[in-house]
């Protein structure tokens, strides 16, 4: 999917993103359903290369958000910018039943090039030998696996993520996580992260922004070790001190109690 312009949000590609600029801004955005405002003016800057993460409780409005930053809700309002290219990768991995892995993945690309560009996204998300397997052979790792390939086989800009790990297992989670990490650290794409995970946000995010009463509340740089900007540092911890500080005021700011 590429910015672009919707009913009642204006969106617009306007080329491929150099380094340092925005590669996501949006100003004012409002929703409201049956009358009641569930995004009150959101605005928001996300600089090329940069993940963020959305943070919020239950139905404060992230995935609303998200789908009005990828330009899929018409009755949104206020400006929204993506330069370059975008992609979206939801919860639920989203494949078509009736096609193939290697089919789903080069869904809407065309060239001399898919059959290869396929390929590689597959390998890349460590799935090189499914490329004839049909998504209900898949486990649900594997398949949101193939949703990343997806997404990543268009060479996004930014990354448009809707709790993309929320329905796995704890343990293919944190693979997930990790794969996420990789790909930002060889790819450098930006990505805005919507997720209820305080520890996911800390482990993947630059910086992040806390959805309360439909605005952004509160914006808390990441300030730990790189998150995976070069493959061979090593990944942030929640044994980091500093790690489990932010953690703790970012529970206290969602209300969690302390156990
Ligand atoms: N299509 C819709 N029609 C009516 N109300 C909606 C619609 N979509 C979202 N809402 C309402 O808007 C509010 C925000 O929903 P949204 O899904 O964006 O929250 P969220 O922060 O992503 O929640 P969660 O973390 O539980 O997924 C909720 O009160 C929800 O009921």
């Amino acid at each position: 999917m590429t910015g672009g312009a919707e009913a009642g949000v204006t969106g617009t590609a306007v080329g491929r993103v150099t380094g340092g600029a925005a590669v996501l801004t949006a100003h004012g955005v409002r929703r409201a359903f049956d009358g009641r405002p569930v995004l009150a003016g959101i605005d928001l800057t996300i600089a090329a290369g940069e993940v963020v993460a959305l943070l919020g409780g239950s139905g404060s409005g992230k995935s609303t958000l998200l789908r009005v930053l990828a330009g899929l809700d018409a009755e949104a309002t206020g400006r929204t910018r993506v330069r370059g290219t975008a992609a979206v990768v939801f919860q639920e991995h989203r494949l078509l039943p009736w096609k193939r892995v290697g089919d789903n993945v080069a869904l809407g690309l065309t060239g001399p090039h898919v059959r290869s560009r396929v390929d590689r996204a597959l390998t890349e998300v460590g799935l090189a030998d499914r490329h004839r397997a049909w998504p209900a052979e898949l486990s649900g790792g594997q398949a949101q696996r193939v949703a990343v390939a997806r997404a990543l086989v268009r060479e996004p800009d930014l990354l448009l993520l809707d709790e993309p790990f929320g329905a796995l297992d704890a343990l293919t989670r944190l693979r997930m996580q990790s794969l996420l990490r990789r790909l930002r650290a060889e790819h450098g794409f930006a990505a805005l992260l919507v997720t209820h995970d305080v520890e996911e946000a800390l482990l993947l995010a630059d910086r992040i922004l806390l959805l309360d009463g439909g605005v952004i509340a509160e914006e808390i740089p990441v300030d730990l070790d790189p998150a995976g900007r070069s493959a061979d540092r090593p990944a942030r911890s929640p044994d980091q001190p500093a790690f489990g500080a932010l953690r703790r005021r970012l529970l206290d700011r969602l209300g969690v109690p302390a156990a």
